[in-house]
This record gives structure tokens, sequence and C-alpha cells, in this order.
């Protein structure tokens, strides 16, 4: 079996709690979703994501306030749409730099990313949150800046986590065989790509989850991970 130089992993669910996701960031969006929307109406990003967001629905046109209630929708049937995690990211930059909130990480976390570190493994991130929510996640964690432990960061621009291509294109982004790289979840389908793709996986069921059988390795912390 080849030897693991890469760690991949997740964020909701394997290194940080679904609650905090769902309780605390989740609501922070809504809330302020449609503020942020009005005093970013001439910001050339938040446009060409609100385009983005009408596109996504089949519109050919729509008003801010009719965009600004679909993602309020979106956000309440936790859709996985890209330019939902654009805005939310740019949206929970100013709660964490307001404090509003830090980041959840499982005590367990931090170490191990350390020691892999360390240890000369790479490591990289692969959520459905935008690639700068990513960096605030781990910029403004319980456990202090976590950035500098990591390579490199993928979201839902690479491909979706259910889909073998976005693992193919992430192993080839980061120049290793997929074999050689380790990723860390806790959804059996997206375990399932990464493996049809080639990489180790190894699923995440974090207390109080029962675990039942996914068809991979499974642990309930980051120090049982065999890397
Ligand atoms: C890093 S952003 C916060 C979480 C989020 O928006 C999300 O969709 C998490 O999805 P994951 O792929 O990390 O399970
Ligand atoms: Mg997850």
């Amino acid at each position: 079996m080849s030897e693991i130089r890469a760690i991949l992993t997740d964020i909701e669910g394997t290194t940080s709690s679904i609650d905090f996701v769902k309780d605390v960031l989740f609501p922070y969006a809504r809330q302020h979703l449609p503020a942020f929307v009005e005093t970013h109406a001439d910001d050339p990003e938040v446009q060409h994501w609100l385009h983005e967001a009408a596109k996504e629905a089949g519109w050919v046109e729509a008003s801010r306030g009719e965009v600004i209630d679909l993602l309020i929708r979106w956000i309440d049937e936790d859709r996985k749409a890209t330019p939902l995690k654009a805005l939310q990211g740019m949206i929970w930059r100013e709660g964490y730099e307001a404090k509003a909130y830090l980041s959840h990480m499982y005590p367990d976390v931090a170490a191990r990313l350390k020691t892999w570190h360390d240890q000369g493994l790479k490591l990289y991130v692969y959520s459905s949150g935008s690639v700068p929510a990513q960096k605030l996640m781990f910029g403004f964690s319980e456990a202090g800046d976590l950035t500098p432990l990591f390579s490199g960061y993928f979201d839902t621009q690479t491909g979706h986590k259910r889909e073998t291509v976005s693992y193919q294109r992430i192993a080839e982004e980061i120049g290793l065989p997929p074999a050689q790289v380790l990723f860390l979840s806790d959804i059996k389908e997206e375990l399932d790509a990464a493996r049809a793709a080639g990489m180790r996986t190894t699923q995440l069921v974090r207390p109080p989850q029962p675990i039942v059988d996914a068809g991979h390795p499974a642990v309930t912390d980051f120090h049982a991970v065999v890397a």
C-alpha cells in the first residue's frame, strides 16, 4: 500500500461540529444577508454572485429582493450552492472580525494537525464552504490560528463533494497520486467518491453519532486516524 503524503479534510462534522455551523454560522448569515447585500450592492464581487445565484435558479431576470429571498431559502435548505457559499463567506468575515464567534474545533484536531504537519505530511481542506470561509474557519478558531498548517484549500469551484472527478482534480492540483492522499469526512457519499478516485479514506463519526458501517475505516477522533 502506498505511503500517505497528504491529508485532505472536510470541515463540518469532521474537524468541527455540525451544531456550530447550523446554530451559529447559518443563523448569522441568514440574519445579516439582506443588509449585507444592500450595503454592498455596488461591489462587483457581490453583484457577480447574485447574478450566479439567479442563473442557478434558472432566472433570466430577478430583483435584488427576489435573489435575497432565494438565498435565504437556500440557507434554510442547507443548499451547497457556490454563489450562496461565496456570499456566506463574506458575511461570516464580518462576524469573525467583530468577534461575534470563534469557529469550533474538536479538541483532538489542532494537536493532530500539528503532528502531521511536523511529520512532513501536507494538509489540505476540501469543504462546501468557500475557500475564504475555510481560511476564516481555521484562522479564527477556538484553537487559535491553524492556517499556517495548511498547504491549500478546495471548495465547490473544484467540483461537488460527491463527485469522483472532484477528487481526481484535487490530486492533480496537489501533484500526488490519489493513493498517497488520505481523505477524512463524516459523509459516506463523499468518502465513496474519494475512494473511487483512488484516495484512501477514513470516516469521522463524532460522538454521539452511532458508528454504522459505511464501508470505510471509521474513527471517533483524529488521534485514531491511521495515516
Ligand atoms: C467552512 S464554511 C462553514 C461550513 C459550510 O458552509 C459548509 O457547507 C460545510 O460543508 P462541509 O463540506 O465542510 O461539510
Ligand atoms: Mg462534512
